[in-house]
């Protein structure tokens, strides 16, 4: 039977996308628009607080095409948080001109495909640091789900640790070619949505979103076990923007 690889779990995560009612907010009032962006900009400064102290991050985009209008990425220690803030915003004022469009729910993860057995990986700060990252807020965001394939002969389950290893092995080299352009925050899903994970890449340069998904899907690991969800690529949409962002 093929040996799983064992995971390091970190900060829980919260996607949450929506829409924006652009009819509805027209319509509002003067002060009541106010209300709303005063009360967003609030609660997206309470959570610069927490980032910090460093007792979690988060990362406010708005979003390209007509799947979603604004993304908020949450990371907190537990699950409990997450729920408290997505409690939060559902009752805040501008939540009465959102949509929900797509949501996801899962923790950060670290393989151990790539550490030694006699290392014991969760004593090393880097480690520790990138199960609770300081989200990097570069000026673009690129967030979709993913699965491992498990059909006929394409089954990364079925696969030995070794042969897994040795593919993670060569996407981790591709990654590495991307240093400085893109960071990338791999979250865990199992049990906890749809998909197995979440890849949340960000980028100074937009571009270097589709050249590193591009030049992945020719590792083996992508082109023969990744299935895709749906993408969402943004602009990062500042505390201080907000209420231009919104202005109409
Ligand atoms: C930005 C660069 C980059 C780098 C350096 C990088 C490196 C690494 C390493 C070293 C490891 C394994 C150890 C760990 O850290 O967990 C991983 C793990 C993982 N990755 Fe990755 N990945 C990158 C980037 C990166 C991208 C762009 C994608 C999407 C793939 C695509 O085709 O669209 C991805 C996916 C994943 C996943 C789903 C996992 C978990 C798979 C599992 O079976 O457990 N990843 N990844």
């Amino acid at each position: 039977m093929p040996e799983a690889v064992e995971t390091m779990d970190g900060w829980y995560c919260l996607h949450d996308l929506r829409t924006i009612d652009w009819t509805k907010w027209k319509k509002a009032t003067e002060e009541e628009r106010q209300q709303a962006v005063e009360e967003l900009q609030t609660m997206l400064r309470e959570w610069e607080e927490v980032a910090e102290a460093r007792d979690g991050s988060h990362a406010f985009y708005s979003i390209m095409g007509q799947k979603a209008d604004i993304l908020l990425m949450i990371l907190r220690p537990t699950m409990q948080e997450l729920s408290e803030i997505e409690l939060r915003f559902n009752k805040s004022k501008i939540a009465e001109f959102t949509k929900p469009s797509y949501s996801y729910v899962s923790v950060v993860e670290l393989s151990k495909y790539m550490s030694k057995e006699s290392d014991n990986p969760e004593d090393n700060p880097g480690v520790r640091a990138r199960l609770a990252p300081k989200l990097p807020l570069w000026d673009h965001i690129c967030f979709y789900p993913m699965d491992k394939r498990r059909e006929g002969n394409d089954n990364w389950y079925m696969l030995p640790f070794d042969e897994r290893r040795q593919l993670m092995y060569e996407h981790s080299f591709t990654g590495r070619k991307y240093a400085g352009e893109v960071k990338q925050v791999i979250t865990g899903s199992m049990g906890f949505d749809d998909w197995e994970w979440s890849v949340t890449l960000f980028a100074k340069d937009v571009l270097q979103l589709k050249k590193i998904v591009y030049e992945m899907r020719f590792d083996v690991v992508s082109a023969r076990y990744g299935e895709f969800g749906p993408f969402y690529v943004g602009n990062i949409l500042k505390t201080e923007d907000v209420p231009a962002y919104l202005a109409v």
